[in-house]
């Protein structure tokens, strides 16, 4: 990983953020969270988990270095969601791209390795979210070393969640 001193803001080459469409009726809704047949395979996941986020916390800014997130914000909450690009190749290396997703903007955000990311729940309710990632946590019988390289803890980090 290089670190940019100072990231501007825009748009993070290969982020894809999608609004996830809700079918409405009269029990309530549905929505679809990812097709095999609209996803590049190099992305497509192998496992999934659901987390929660109590109102005013975050969770990360993780950086994984072979493993592309795919995380789905359906609610009840809404979230703040923080991109960085700290790949030294990229076209966007040195970009910071924010997002604003949740019960009032449903969305999917597929983050790959060496953006490093995080997300806060800004509403006032728990907020649920979903993740599907390409990679097994930990690996195969949870027996290999964790993809993810934490950021929360370290100190003059440069990705700060403002
Ligand atoms: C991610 C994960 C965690 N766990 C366990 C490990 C630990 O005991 C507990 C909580 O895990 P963590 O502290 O890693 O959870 P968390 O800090 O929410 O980790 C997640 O943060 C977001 C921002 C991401 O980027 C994700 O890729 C992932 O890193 O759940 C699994 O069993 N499987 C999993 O797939």
């Amino acid at each position: 990983m290089s670190v940019s001193p100072e990231f501007t803001r825009g748009k993070i080459h290969d982020v894809v953020v999608k609004p996830l469409g809700k079918f409405l009726d009269e029990r309530g809704w549905l929505a679809e969270l990812f097709r095999s047949d609209e996803t590049d395979p190099a992305t497509m996941p192998v496992m999934a988990y659901v987390s929660m986020t109590r109102p005013g916390i975050a969770r990360g800014p993780h950086e994984h270095v072979d493993q592309t997130d795919w995380f789905c914000f359906i609610g009840p909450s809404n979230f703040k969601v923080y991109l960085w690009d700290s790949r030294p190749d990229s076209p966007t290396h040195g970009v910071k791209q924010t997002l604003f997703a949740g019960i009032d903007a449903p969305m999917s955000v597929i983050v790959p390795p060496g953006v490093v990311h995080a997300y806060k729940n800004v509403g006032g309710v728990d907020g649920i979210v979903f993740n599907a990632p390409n990679r097994l946590y930990a690996g195969e019988g949870k027996s290999s070393p964790v993809d993810e390289i934490r950021h929360e803890d370290v100190a003059g980090s440069p990705f700060i969640l403002d």
